[in-house]
């Protein structure tokens, strides 16, 4: 048969159809053709080994799109976009990739698990309503068709569905664009986070560095155990060390590990407890809240009122004690002990998990009952730089594994304090192109000087 036979063949059958429909709209009741299709729907799933469950993307009751269907778009887009012949593109910041692949509606794609298969089709309804109105409403409501043999009804039910549902979230999570907050007034504004600090590139001892690793992984999985022991699913971190140590970057770095936002609680900015219940409770799961340099915010030492009583008993002047009283009521009126008894209490009421991470430089002055386990669970100490934090800093700045001149730095980093904040500045290239044998040898200058300052000021201690 050649082609224009078959498409006028075609084109009768087409017309033969569409007559048949125009026939059956015109003349068959609007209520019987209805329930003409529901039957022949009924008759088609009774003879169909198949079974089919939709998501819609809002659900009637809530004008809020549903996570479920969220989630499963995100699973679904690598499976897509490997698989479906009509994609959909939308541009994402901070991802791997720059734009975001999911299939375009009426799109098929197939999935396996446990050698299980699966059929996912998206699809839209475009509801029938007609409003009048100067701002046209969208009233197109998209799905996803899961389609799977009954015979594996339970296992779809029971696991897959759940393991969908999770692995979406996780990847939304992983991509997502995380954000750094800071508290102004009562609330918080946010600009995108976008630090690029690693524990890769973090500079400390490989063994410390694997178990904070281990501890934060390990806590971020950890949900079902911390509802089974009755805890609230939070950790405290107390980092501590002497400026320039990594504290700052570290906080980074598990905020790039966990993919958490970052809360950066600037607490003397914060007026009183009231207000700062409003920061806390606007604040997002998956959060690492962090308050630097509690030991400068004197207040929440825990030693303000005592000194405060010492000071009024001292001081008689009256017009001496209204001036000091003024000043300290524009201060902050929150105090450590309060601040982490709030914590304790809001942390125990909701099951997203959250970090708190305190920053100090002189650990010895805080109230031990602040930094106590249960509150500060895991103490880090970020102390000078080692030789195998020099190692770390020397790969990621120069690409160096290894140089002649190492162990020379090997030993003046014995007996030197230094911090991997001063080893970093000298090791970053001065010139372009950068020359690694000039920042090693600039380094050995700052540590040799380091050196011969520290066994002056011993000379002028012991002198
Ligand atoms: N352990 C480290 N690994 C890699 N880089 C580091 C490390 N410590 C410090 N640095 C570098 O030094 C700079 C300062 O470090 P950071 O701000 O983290 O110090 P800090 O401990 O928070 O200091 P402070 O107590 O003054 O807040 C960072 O920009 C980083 O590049
Ligand atoms: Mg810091």
């Amino acid at each position: 048969m050649r082609i224009g036979e078959i498409f006028a063949q075609l084109g009768s059958i087409l017309a033969a159809f569409m007559f048949m429909k125009a026939i059956l709209e015109q003349y068959f009741p609007h209520h019987l053709r209805s329930s003409v299709e529901k039957h022949s729907q009924k008759l088609l799933s009774f003879l169909s080994p198949y079974v089919q469950i939709t998501f819609n993307e809002f659900t009637s009751e809530r004008l809020i799109r549903s996570e479920a269907y969220s989630a499963i778009e995100t699973y679904l887009s690598s499976n897509s976009s490997a698989q479906a012949r009509r994609l959909k593109a939308d541009v994402v910041k901070n991802s791997s990739q720059a734009v975001a692949l999911s299939m375009d509606d009426n799109e098929e794609v197939a999935d396996e698990v446990s050698g299980v298969k699966v059929w996912w089709a998206s699809g839209k309804n475009i509801s029938k309503t007609q409003t009048f109105s100067f701002h046209p409403v969208n009233d197109e409501k998209r799905f996803y068709n899961l389609r799977f043999h009954k015979k594996h009804r339970r296992f779809i039910t029971e696991t897959y569905i759940n393991h969908v549902l999770k692995e979406g979230k996780s990847i939304e999570v992983r991509n997502r664009q995380r954000k750094l907050y800071t508290n102004s007034g009562s609330s918080w504004s946010h600009v995108p986070f976008e630090h690029p600090a690693t524990f890769q590139t973090l500079a400390m001892e490989p063994e410390k560095k694997k178990d904070i690793v281990d501890d934060l992984l390990a806590f971020s999985k950890a949900k079902d155990f911390y509802a089974r022991i009755g805890r609230a699913w939070k950790r405290g971190y107390l980092l501590y060390g002497p400026p320039g140590t990594g504290k700052s970057t570290m906080i980074a770095a598990m905020a790039n590990l966990l993919g958490y936002d970052l809360y950066d609680l600037e607490l003397t900015a914060v007026k009183d407890n009231t207000e700062l219940k409003k920061l806390l409770i606007g604040t997002s799961g998956k959060a690492i809240i962090v308050i630097e340099d509690i030991d400068c915010s004197a207040d929440l030492t825990g030693q303000r009122t005592k000194r405060r009583e010492k000071k009024e008993l001292e001081e008689d002047d009256p017009l001496r004690r209204m001036a000091r009283e003024a000043t300290e009521s524009k201060t902050s009126n929150i105090t450590l002990s309060g601040l982490l008894n709030f914590i304790d209490g809001l942390w125990s009421a909701c099951g997203v998990e959250r970090i708190i991470v305190f920053t100090t430089n002189y650990v010895e002055n805080l109230d031990p009952a602040l930094i106590r386990r249960g509150r500060m669970d895991k103490h880090i100490e970020l102390s000078y730089c080692s030789f195998e934090g020099f190692k770390v800093l020397a790969k990621n700045y120069l690409g160096l594994e290894w140089h002649h001149l190492f162990p020379r730095i090997e030993s003046l980093l014995g007996g030197i304090k230094i911090t991997p904040a001063d080893v970093a500045e000298n090791l970053m290239p001065k010139t372009v192109p950068g020359n690694a044998e000039i920042c090693l040898e600039n380094l050995i200058l700052a540590l040799e000087e380091a050196g011969a300052k520290a066994g002056l000021e011993n000379v002028a201690a012991i002198g």
